[in-house]
């Protein structure tokens, strides 16, 4: 099972420039969870904070109980190990081949047989769908292929809590549906905690348990993914729906006036440059029939069942709605995968 990572009031500052501050949250063991915010907002840093990349003036950062901010060297060395980070292009050595990229955590930090490494290096690659590509370069394949790879890369010491970083930067609106199925999938394989960090609405929407929000150097919410789906906080409503109507501006957060400006300009009728108002939860995406239950989401269940009453009514309210969904599809989800795959 997936460890749990917990950070109580981290700060970061570079100079004199505030990232963020007082940032308070939990991933549970073997749970999805998202971090959105506008860019800019310290995301990437947040991110590179928890593997000990970064270290925060305040607070603490505890992996599986241990706080990386004061442990040691040897300590933070074995702490890392428990990490597979998936960056945003891939990471990859542009002069190795894809099965020398993968197979690379592996001569480096164990004593493995090449016969071993070769038979994991295999594995990740089918689980990643890149069987046939293993002597390419990362210059001959596509961006999606290059996640991938970088994904295969991750999961090579078999991690117990993977970090991506903007799964979808540079793919398009198919291929990042493929890759969240994969992580889901992954997750439902090996139980890992996972962190995704990005501004794809859709993503946030359907993949994650849990979801967290980063704004004017504050963590604005995290929680189950109801309660910010179902937000009525300004910021949080703006950014789901993409709209230029809200406290988000193009490069700094707006100041009262400019937001009355704007709002006035939109009662006379200019478009807010959002799609249609997304209201409601889509249904999360689910394990691919034949994968193996998730178990973080039926721990996720009895641990949220058990803080439902301090949630907002809407989040109370679609979490009992997504339980009684779950027990009606869980029937289907049982069903043998060559049964269902005739449907
Ligand atoms: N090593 C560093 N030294 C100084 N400043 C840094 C460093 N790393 C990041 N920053 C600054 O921290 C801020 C947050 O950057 P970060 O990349 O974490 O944002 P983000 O939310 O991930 O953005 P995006 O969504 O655009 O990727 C930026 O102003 C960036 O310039």
């Amino acid at each position: 099972m997936g460890v749990e990572v917990r950070t109580e009031g981290v700060t970061k500052s570079f100079g004199s420039q505030r990232i963020w501050q007082d940032v308070s949250l939990t991933l549970p063991s073997g749970e999805v969870s998202a971090l959105l915010g506008p860019s800019g907002t310290g995301k990437s840093v947040f991110l590179k904070s928890l593997i000990g990349l970064l270290r925060p003036e305040r607070g603490s950062i505890y992996i599986d109980g241990v706080d990386i901010t004061t442990c040691s060297n040897k300590q933070l060395y074995d702490i890392r190990k428990l990490f597979g980070v998936l960056f945003q292009d891939g990471a990859l050595f542009g002069s190795m081949t894809l099965f020398d990229n993968v197979a690379f955590p592996l001569r480096e930090h164990t004593k493995k047989s090449e016969s071993e490494i070769r038979q994991i290096v295999m594995e990740k690659l089918e689980l990643t769908g890149l069987i046939g590509a293993e002597g390419k370069l990362p210059g001959e394949i596509s961006g999606g292929m290059r996640k991938r790879a970088g994904l295969a890369r991750a999961l090579v010491l078999d991690p117990q809590i993977i970090l991506v970083d903007e799964p979808d930067s540079g793919l398009d609106p198919v291929r990042t549906s493929y890759l969240s199925q994969l992580l889901i999938d992954i997750n439902a394989q090996i139980d890992a905690t996972i962190l995704i960090v990005t501004h794809n609405i859709n993503l946030a929407r359907t993949v994650p348990d849990n979801i967290g929000m980063l704004f004017r150097r504050q963590l604005v919410m995290f929680g189950p993914r109801e309660v910010l789906l179902t937000s009525d906080e300004p910021v949080v409503k703006q950014f789901l729906n993409g709209r230029i109507i809200g406290p988000i501006g193009m490069s700094e957060e707006k100041d009262e006036t400019q937001m009355a400006r704007e709002q006035a300009m939109v009662d006379a009728g200019h478009h807010h440059g959002g799609a249609e108002e997304v209201e409601g939860i889509a249904p999360q995406m689910r394990a691919t029939p034949g994968m193996p239950v998730r178990q973080g989401m039926l721990r996720r269940r009895q641990r949220v069942q058990e803080i439902l009453h301090t949630l907002p009514p809407n989040a109370q309210t679609a979490i009992r709605n997504s339980f009684e969904d779950g027990e009606r599809t869980e029937v289907i989800d049982q069903y043998p995968a060559t049964a269902q795959s005739r449907y």
